[in-house]
């Protein structure tokens, strides 16, 4: 019923090397976690099984995987479900999920009474058992008729509180998880101890779950989503009659109640809604927030909310009839590592990068993908030849998350490191996780100061890359703050032309007045691009008051975490020397704070009402397009200063925090995602009104 694609077998013999790549492929996923498929590969071809059963219902095999939980392939266990855990059944857009929605009012006869939507949490299925109040016993979903206990795990999960706060006999079922910070600490956990680290955190969720005897502890997070009677509860106690009463919404409340964390305390939250239209507006705002959230999520949960509704609905084998899950598209896929290319950067760092076997990850081809680090190949074990998971998700650079290591041949070679800088040839420090060629910014000089002076950064003009490139070769810069101590003579040299040198010293005059965050850019700060340079700037004021910050005041700019701070910390200790050569060269501007309208005179707290009086006060703006009118001169990052000084914040992606969308000329994506979350969009000529006092 979907319309994703489907590898859809050609004949009988092909429909049964299916069947078997299928099972295999499941026995490998919930058996140690190395399928030699990634997900949407498997999806396809489940899909194309369904078909060719549909159309040839007298080939389908008996115990086809289409009609099994976890496609008839997890293990079973002790444990008898209460009732059976099932997985859901699919769809992939909003067509999708309107024919699924109009087969249950069929079904009903009738229209649904509302339904209830929430995150589909990427981890695995557990069933709790409360007795009294207490949590007692824990199973994994296993075939959905019978599940491994794992009770060892309680008092591991956070969100299962081994006690609630009433004292009630029912059975929670919810998603055992690691959110993105529970997998990294993981991740350094594992590492410490030695064992080799987890490749996703649905993985580490399922091994750490069933893991004993471990000398560490990983903690897990758990999101319900059921509640029932516990399996020995009388049908007639007043609790079982209160719980049949509710609708799904209601039981998620009660869960929260008992204190109980539900897909509702998710960052996402949950909706009840009318309809299927008002389902889409929440997916579009989920799918559009989802690389920012700090758990993995792979859809939307649809459900008819109505327990009336559920019941006559029912269930099949596999998944029940009034629930769907509305599947966003897979971010990770598996290809091949063909080879590997290290080039230095512009702060000296050695960038290892992985030549893939071009491979569509959410309609992107992707032919590269970065390694971070010789550590991190080591530690990965990486090969070339290796299949390998590759993750493209929001902006963030495709990135090779591990090797199926199942699919080794054996004809995998070994990843050379460098022995030379790949920039100039000189040594290479390794001391730390990050090689970095011993000349550090030196090595590429050039290309540093080419960075300095472009348009958004000290904006020289006449500075172009050959001249860049004399300049450097001739000594006469080697750092960016010797650009504002260039001699005539030098430029003179460097250009063949007075009139030209004469040039560029009037503008090297006009960008001493830079503000402090296009200085601050100017520096190349690892870690920092323009956004982030404008935010330490804005925060900070002063050059000074950035270098007094340690890594405490550090984080207390948006963005940055401990990480990043300890990097900036020791950027800015590197970068000390430039930074006093500037200052005495008289680059030291401060950032403009926005301008605020506090009449003279007033009171201390004045100065925060009159932060909130600026237009853009408390706003998330994100330009895109050419800009027109009073805008046009402005390059993207004038925008996103202008924005600022009326007070905003300057975003780069549209999602549902975003205020406003600036959309110029040939605005393309964001302006359509911005439609579809409601988030206001104006023309460049009605943004400049609004921040009229601002423009100058
Ligand atoms: N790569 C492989 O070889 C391979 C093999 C087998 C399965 N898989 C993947 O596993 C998935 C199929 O697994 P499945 O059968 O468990 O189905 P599923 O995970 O797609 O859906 C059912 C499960 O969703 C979970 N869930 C999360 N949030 C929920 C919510 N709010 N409400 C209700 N349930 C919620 C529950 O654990 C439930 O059991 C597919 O995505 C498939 O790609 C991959
Ligand atoms: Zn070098």
């Amino acid at each position: 019923m979907e319309t994703a694609s489907a590898d859809v077998p050609a004949d009988r013999a092909a429909y049964l090397a299916a069947v078997e790549q299928v099972r295999a492929a499941a026995a490998a996923y919930y058996g140690d976690g190395t399928s030699a498929l990634d997900d949407d590969t498997f999806d396809r071809l489940m899909r194309g099984l369904a078909a060719y059963e549909d159309a040839h219902p007298g080939d389908a095999v008996a115990d086809s995987p289409t009609g099994l939980v976890a496609a008839g392939a997890a293990g079973g266990g002790d444990v008898t479900h209460s009732v059976p855990m099932l997985s859901l059944d699919n769809v992939f857009d909003q067509d999708g999920l309107e024919r699924w929605g109009a087969g249950l009012a069929r079904r009903l006869g009738r229209e649904p009474q509302g339904y209830h939507v929430g995150p589909k949490i990427d981890g695995l299925a557990v069933a709790a058992y409360y007795t009294g109040g207490k949590l007692t016993r824990l199973v994994t979903r296993g075939n959905g008729i019978t599940g491994e206990d794992v009770s060892h795990a309680i008092g591991t999960v956070d969100g299962l509180p081994e006690s609630l706060r009433e004292p009630l006999s029912i059975e929670v079922r919810g998603e055992i998880v690691l959110t993105n910070e529970q997998f990294e600490e993981a991740n350094r956990i594992r590492a410490e101890y030695g064992e080799p680290v987890f490749s996703n955190p649905r993985n580490a969720a399922a091994g750490t779950l069933r893991a004993t005897g471990r000398a560490y502890t990983i903690p897990l997070s758990c999101y319900a989503y059921t509640l029932l009677p516990g399996p020995d509860a009388p049908d007639d106690d007043a609790n079982s009659r209160d719980l049949a009463g509710r609708t799904h919404s209601s039981l998620m409340d009660r869960l929260g109640s008992l204190g109980v964390r539900t897909v509702a305390d998710t960052p996402v939250g949950a909706r009840t809604v009318a309809d299927l239209a008002a389902a889409r507006d929440y997916i579009a705002e989920v799918a559009a927030g989802r690389e920012a959230l700090p758990l993995g999520i792979d859809g939307i949960v649809v459900k008819a909310d109505h327990p009336e509704d559920q019941a006559a609905a029912g269930a099949g084998s596999r998944a029940p009839r009034w629930a769907v899950a509305y599947k966003f598209p897979a971010v990770e896929k598996t290809t091949r590592i063909v080879a590997v290319t290290w080039a230095t950067g512009r702060t000296g760092f050695l960038a290892p990068r992985a030549q893939l076997e071009p491979v569509d990850i959410a309609g992107v081809t992707v032919a590269f993908a970065t390694l971070h680090s010789p550590g991190m190949i080591t530690k990965l074990d990486l090969h070339i030849g290796d299949t390998v998971t590759v993750r493209r998700a929001g902006d963030v650079i495709p990135y090779v998350v591990g090797p199926v290591t199942a699919l080794r041949t054996g004809a995998e070679t070994p990843i050379a490191l460098p022995e030379q800088c790949p920039g100039c040839g000189g040594e290479i420090d390794s001391s730390q996780e990050r090689w970095r060629c011993v000349r550090g910014r030196a090595c590429d000089l050039t290309r540093s100061v080419e960075y300095a002076v472009g348009r958004d950064q000290l904006d020289i003009e006449g500075l172009g890359p050959k001249i860049v490139v004399r300049l450097v070769a001739d000594g006469a810069v080697a750092d960016v703050a010797d650009l504002f101590t260039l001699t005539r003579e030098q430029l003179v040299a460097a250009t063949g032309s007075e009139k030209n040198a004469d040039k560029i010293l009037v503008h090297i005059e006009a960008a001493k007045e830079r503000p402090l965050n296009r200085v601050f850019c100017a520096l190349g700060v690892r870690g920092t691009g323009r956004s982030m340079s404008r935010r330490i700037a804005r925060h900070f004021g002063t050059m000074a008051a950035i270098q007094a910050a340690d890594i405490v005041a550090l984080q207390e700019v948006e963005g940055v975490g401990p990480e990043k701070a300890a990097m900036l910390l020791a950027e800015l200790a590197e970068l000390a020397p430039v930074i006093v050569k500037l200052a005495a060269a008289g680059v030291d501007r401060p950032e403009p704070q926005p301008v605020t309208t506090a009449p003279v005179g007033a009171d201390a707290d004045a100065g925060e009402d009159a932060a909130e009086a600026l237009p853009l006060a408390g706003m998330t703006v994100v330009a895109t397009g050419s800009m027109t009118g009073p805008l046009a001169e402005l390059s993207r990052n004038g925008v996103n200063e202008l924005i600022e000084r009326a007070g905003g914040r300057a975003g780069s992606s549209v999602s549902k925090s975003t205020s406003l969308l600036v959309a110029g000329a040939g605005a393309g994506s964001k302006k359509t995602k911005a439609e579809s979350l409601g988030v206001r969009v104006v023309e460049p000529e009605e943004f400049a009104e609004m921040v009229a006092a601002y423009l100058a």
